[in-house]
């Protein structure tokens, strides 16, 4: 018989000892190794213990940095004070939900918060949050797979200990998970080699890797050939649909150039499968040069040097990647130099003299049209009033890829005074262009980017399809291209876009990726001109908001990822938010069963009075003893699922495919007036499928405190005045003794982006809010990010479910008559709202 459990842990201690690590630090470690390796001894015991010894320096230098003195202010902070208060002054969770199975459901103690000064007393994977929190993937993937109406939820590891292994630990999980599958030898488990990038493996480990990743794949099939030189060998992964090639070379260390072998390696690099590869031997003759890589995972085997390169041809490369791609380009937009625009098909003649009522001699419009425009072009809106003093015409095209564009060109008489000529919008654009009008390279670029034909840049014109547009003088003309539809190919959001200063209705200010243009076509409304445009979060006053770098511990991010993540053979550290699966698709869109959730949690009675849980009394709700000394009960708050984006820490690029949130809007919005007295709303200009990360949430970073405040003094400021105000206590329910400067909210209100503008819509809306972690792992503070919950039309209007409850008058949205006309509509007149959330017991 062999040695018993105690005996092999008692050797390992012993082991340890020899090291200087001492048997109590090491117990919890070696017990959560055994969990993770489903108690296969010889992972733990090869390479005498190293597996333990590395998890235990690791977790000793994690402790050592958390030590890192830290200012008082940071060591107040959400995350180290949580953490500490729940470990050392044992305070417990007060109340905990139970969104998913009871399996996966902890109990009031057992709940961790996932805080790096924890990682001392939390070591190793799945016993943090992603295995305590409610496991949203398990729950999804139990139910569907019991009523057989998906296939398994393909994760390479258990969803129990989450996959959330740093990637230098893959290898490992590889063979464990080739264990189960009865498929490895002992002899090769026993060696549970370490693959981390830079690091030296053998090529023979290499190879049998390769070989495993392929096999696990079925869509990838693998070859060797000899390159007949120095035994080295062509080792070609492949993907029959030509979307990724992984090819390693490995030869018998001969570093020298070799004539032969580099012909033989491009020729096999020219039978390569991508398509528009420029592959070149490197003069080292080992290395093939790089193609269009997105993910490149580099190693190298002991002895025999082998570079296995992962290249991506990507044919179908997310329209994101491509945005990215444009931007990472050095700059190089058109120089107009005394260009104008002339029009010779519509003249502003003849559109002044169509707007009777249009009070100027000096006032005209200016259109612009292309092949396409010109043919569909009308002056639907030639609604230039006494009152507002100008004229729009708009221009309806279809190109021949189906996009349709529509430009609105309105135009404003001179301000009195204002010298003929000059330029008068956009005149801070370098390069801008002074005519007999005015318009700038803005304008240009605006409507180059518009119109199918590129305009061509002659001698002192500008022309477009052979159509001119002419401004004449004395007429100060704000061209704006206010409802464009760009196709997303089309749009050059880098260079381009650097080179826009913002078009006039553009209301971030050129601050966001695209403009988002702002359109009234029903009366003479203006936008709050308190209202300031800001695309970022910023902090108001006392909120206590720390995004160091010292704070992301190794659990909170993944440092050894390279490339997209998404694109990697398994999962990283930063899924762990997500029971070890990535939110997002390859197509950056929030994947189903998260929208399912949250639509179910929403529409779903019984689920959401789950998700709500309650602070123990009214002095632990930062809600309530914001409002008063005597604080009332807590009335209860929805408890999230996370979703966490990979951040500064971790190995990826940009194009990592888990980084949707944090690159802005992607998508042509446009900000209108409602014709149903809601005031102003959001629409999408271009259709979106389910899961489209819209926009986030932004506003002013505050307290309640502040916000409670800031009620008071809005509704003594005017009758109806209100906040727009966003709670962040998505997980307020985990912690105990929220202090007030770390119990935080978005207001919007003064402050805000395109989400401000967002209306309510009873059950039904379009849109769902996502609680997303970026720069922060604790969750005081976190990202509040709007996907569609369904396909959304060209033109529909974007809409979310403010979950307010109508008939509370203390809610900080003050209640309106509701105009959503939701056939399930609550706040409407006749119909009294339903209470939103039940108090259930904690
Ligand atoms: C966050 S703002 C949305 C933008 C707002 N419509 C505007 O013009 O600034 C919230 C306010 O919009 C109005 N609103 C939003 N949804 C509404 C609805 N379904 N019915 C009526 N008014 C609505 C209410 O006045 C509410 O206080």
């Amino acid at each position: 018989m062999g040695p018993t459990g105690k005996e092999r842990a008692n050797r390992a201690f012993e082991a340890m000892e020899e090291l200087g690590l001492d048997r109590k630090s090491i117990n919890p470690i070696l017990r959560e190794l055994l969990k993770v390796y489903n108690n296969e001894w010889s992972y733990i015991e090869a390479e005498n213990y190293r597996l333990l010894a590395d998890q235990a320096f690791e977790q000793q230098e994690a402790v050592v940095t958390s030590k890192t003195p830290a200012s008082p202010r940071q060591t107040r902070g959400s995350v180290s004070s949580a953490s500490t208060s729940s470990a050392e002054k044992g305070k417990k969770p007060i109340c905990y939900v139970d969104s998913m199975s009871s399996e996966t459901r902890t109990t009031k103690d057992e709940k961790p918060r996932a805080h790096s000064q924890e990682v001392a007393a939390r070591p190793l994977v799945g016993a943090g949050r992603g295995s305590a929190k409610p496991d949203l993937l398990a729950k999804v993937k139990t139910e569907k797979e019991a009523d057989g109406t998906s296939e398994p939820v393909s994760t390479p590891l258990d969803v129990e200990h989450a996959g959330i292994r740093p990637m230098r630990d893959r290898p490992e999980l590889l063979k464990n998970e080739e264990t189960k599958l009865g498929q490895s030898s002992p002899a090769a488990s026993a060696a549970a080699p370490s693959l981390s990038p830079g690091k030296k493996i053998d090529a023979q480990t290499l190879e049998e890797t390769l070989r495993r990743v392929a096999s696990t794949n079925p869509e990838m099939s693998i070859e060797t050939r000899s390159t007949g030189v120095d035994n080295g060998t062509l080792l070609i992964v492949s993907e029959p649909d030509k979307k990724a090639t992984f090819q390693a070379i490995k030869d018998n260390g001969n570093t020298k150039p070799d004539a032969e072998k580099m012909e033989l390696a491009n020729e096999l690099a020219k039978e390569s499968l991508l398509p528009s590869s420029s592959s070149t031997i490197m003069n080292n003759g080992h290395q093939i040069v790089e193609r269009s890589v997105h993910g490149l995972i580099r190693f190298e085997a002991e002895g025999t040097p082998a570079t296995l390169k992962r290249g991506i041809a990507d044919l179908e490369e997310p329209t994101h990647l491509k945005r990215m791609k444009h931007d990472m380009e050095p700059e190089a937009g058109p120089s107009l130099q005394n260009g104008f625009v002339s029009c010779n098909e519509v003249s502003l003649k003849d559109v002044t003299q169509d707007n009777d009522d249009c009070p100027r001699p000096s006032s005209a419009a200016a259109v612009f049209s292309s092949d396409d425009t010109k043919k569909n072009l009308t002056k639907t809106e030639s609604t230039s009033r006494a009152s507002s003093k100008r004229s729009l015409i708009t221009a309806d095209s279809n190109n021949s890829a189906g996009t349709r564009r529509k430009l609105i060109i309105s135009v404003s008489p001179s301000p009195e005074g204002s010298p003929v000529g000059k330029p008068c919008v956009n005149n801070d654009v370098s390069g801008s262009v002074k005519t007999n009008g005015c318009l700038s390279t803005a304008n240009l670029l605006e409507l180059e980017a518009a119109t199918t034909t590129p305009m061509s840049k002659t001698n002192g014109a500008v022309t477009s399809g052979g159509s001119d547009v002419s401004i004449p003088e004395n007429v100060m003309a704000a061209i704006a291209v206010v409802n464009t539809v760009i196709h997303p190919d089309e749009f050059e959001d880098g260079p381009a876009r650097k080179k826009l200063a913002h078009c006039p209705t553009d209301i971030s200010r050129g601050t966001e990726r695209l403009p988002i243009p702002y359109v009234n076509e029903y009366n003479s409304d203006t936008i709050p001109s308190l209202f300031k445009y800001i695309p970022v979060n910023t902090t108001f006053q006392d909120a206590y908001v720390n995004f160091s770098l010292a704070r992301v511990g190794e659990e909170d991010c993944c440092g050894g990822c390279y490339g997209d993540c998404l694109k990697a053979p398994y999962p990283c550290t930063c899924t762990r938010e997500t029971g070890g699966v990535f939110a997002y698709t390859k197509d950056g869109l929030l994947k189903d069963e998260y929208l399912q959730h949250e639509v179910d949690s929403l529409q779903n009675e019984e689920l959401k009075e789950k998700l709500v849980t309650f602070c123990q009394s009214g002095w632990d709700c930062p809600i309530e003893r914001a409002k008063s000394n005597f604080p009332e009960n807590c009335k209860g708050h929805l408890s999230r699922n996370f979703i966490k984006e990979c951040w500064h820490k971790c190995g990826c690029s940009m194009e990592c495919g888990n980084r949707v949130v944090q690159r802005g809007i992607t998508r042509n919005l446009q900000i209108f007036f409602t014709q149903e007295g809601k005031g102003w709303g959001l629409r999408t200009l271009e259709q979106l499928p389910p899961g489209a990360f819209v926009c986030e949430y932004v506003g002013e970073i505050m307290t309640n405190i502040e916000l409670d405040k800031r009620n008071h003094a809005q509704k003594g400021e005017s009758v109806g005045a209100h906040t727009y105000p966003i709670l962040l206590d998505g997980d307020w329910c985990s912690e105990k003794g929220l202090k007030d400067e770390e119990a935080l909210c978005l207001d919007a209100t003064n402050f805000g982006n395109v989400a401000r503008f967002i209306n309510h819509r009873c059950f039904d809306a379009n849109l769902i809010d996502m609680p997303v972690t970026i720069e922060s792992p604790d969750r005081h503070y976190y990202h509040v990010a709007f996907f569609t919950s369904r396909a959304v039309r060209a033109n529909e209007e974007l809409t979310w479910d403010y979950k307010i409850d109508f008939d509370d008058n203390e809610h900080p949205i003050e209640a309106f008559r509701c105009l959503c006309k939701s056939p399930f509509c609550r706040g409407s007149s006749g119909k009294k709202a339903k209470k939103v959330i039940k108090k259930t017991s904690c």
